[in-house]
């Protein structure tokens, strides 16, 4: 590590590979952000040729494109996966580039672990979600929410009634952040940099039949969203998820009104996760399918939109913000209305990078505040 100076901060620079990390450290020697190359997120290569006759915008554009690295992406080993490939282990599909987003098969293999986070959730009692400014609740419908630390269970007194889903608990949190945080901000961590990437409390959800969640942008410096189906059920829909190409035009949204991404967006591309309940359950734009299959088997092709089926204990995982650390508005997704009764686990990394301090910040409240 080499330390830089500044007038009122100074910065530490250390390499990874062929990229250089800069951190800014304020006068108390604390991180206040992690500057990589423009903005917060990006990292540059050292060396690049530009040819002469580009003008300096083109040449920042190309720089910016085929440089930058996203450390709130997927870790590089899941980066390369193009869409439709499965990681060497058989576990883990890109199932689209833009956002990025992966199918993780067996995340949670056993049916009593699975079983264990739903009465442990019960028995930490499960409060009904939804916003407290109108009577009617058009964000979520049927649905209940509890929310565990691991940690806090594991020295609390609590944990030992509820030391079946602690361990458990635990290893998601784990296997969560080592397998799709990027090795970058793993490292931070490492190094005690906790802020840049932080592990939320697990969230469990149940949805009643009619049970619903519209679309949205998980926010609030969430960069990461790892959800695993516990009974099997889906339904969750990314109405702008892409599934035929990694390397195709980027089709940048600028729009940023969620609504209105969804209206453009709804029927006319996308995924969504289908479980036991089948794809007969959703009616999304319009029904007219042609059974092809991508690589793998893992995903059925409809003229309008994918699907991919899930079983119990399988997982989606998917990265909100981009490159230059801005919402990606292409994550948006939603859990349509379930025909039975579905639970999900989810584990959610913040970093406040990309919002600040996180200290004022409320979790479930003021994401149902919000979203009115
Ligand atoms: O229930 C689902 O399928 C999606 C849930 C979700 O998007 C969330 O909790 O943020
Ligand atoms: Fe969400």
């Amino acid at each position: 590590m080499k330390a830089l100076s500044s007038c009122s901060a100074f910065f530490l620079a250390f390499s990874r590979r062929d990229h250089t990390i800069l951190i800014s450290k304020n006068k108390n020697n604390r991180c206040s952000r992690l500057i990589i190359s423009r903005h917060y997120m990006t990292a540059s290569a050292t060396t690049t040729t530009i040819q002469a006759e580009d003008s300096e915008d083109e040449r920042r554009t190309r720089w910016h494109n085929e440089f930058t690295v996203n450390f709130l992406g997927p870790p590089h080993a899941l980066a390369s996966l193009s869409v439709g490939d499965t990681t060497i282990d058989g576990q883990i599909t890109r199932l689209s580039s833009s956002p990025d987003l992966f199918l993780i098969r067996n995340h949670i293999s056993s049916q009593m672990d699975r079983d264990s986070i739903k009465t442990g959730a019960i028995d930490n009692g499960m409060k009904l979600a939804g916003t407290t400014k109108s009577d009617e609740n058009t964000v979520r419908k049927n649905s209940y929410l509890t929310w565990m630390n691991p940690y806090e269970l594991l020295l609390s007194e609590e944990c030992n009634q509820k030391k079946g889903v602690t361990p458990i608990l635990l290893a998601l949190l784990r296997s969560a952040r080592s397998t799709f945080v990027h090795s970058t901000m793993n490292d931070l961590f490492d190094r005690g940099e906790y802020n840049y990437c932080m592990a939320e409390d697990v969230q469990v959800a149940k949805y009643d039949i009619g049970g619903m969640y519209n679309t949205h942008h998980d926010g609030y410096g969430r960069f990461l969203t790892v959800l695993t189906y516990l009974n099997g059920v889906g339904g969750t829909y990314f109405p702008f998820a892409n599934n035929t190409s990694t390397n195709g035009a980027t089709n940048t949204i600028t729009c940023q009104r969620e609504a209105e991404l969804a209206a453009e967006g709804a029927g006319n591309s996308g995924l969504l996760v289908v479980g036991i309940e089948g794809i007969e359950a959703y009616n999304i734009g319009d029904d007219d399918y042609s059974n092809q299959t991508l690589p793998n088997n893992n995903t059925n092709i409809t003229s309008d939109y994918s699907t991919v089926q899930i079983q119990p204990g399988d997982a989606v995982a998917f990265y909100n913000y981009n490159a230059d650390g801005e919402k990606e508005w292409k994550s948006l997704h939603e859990s349509r209305s379930v025909p039975r009764e579905k639970w999900i686990v989810t584990n959610w990394f913040r970093s406040e990078s990309l919002t600040g301090s996180l200290s004022s910040l409320y979790k479930a409240s003021l994401l149902d505040e919000d979203e009115t």
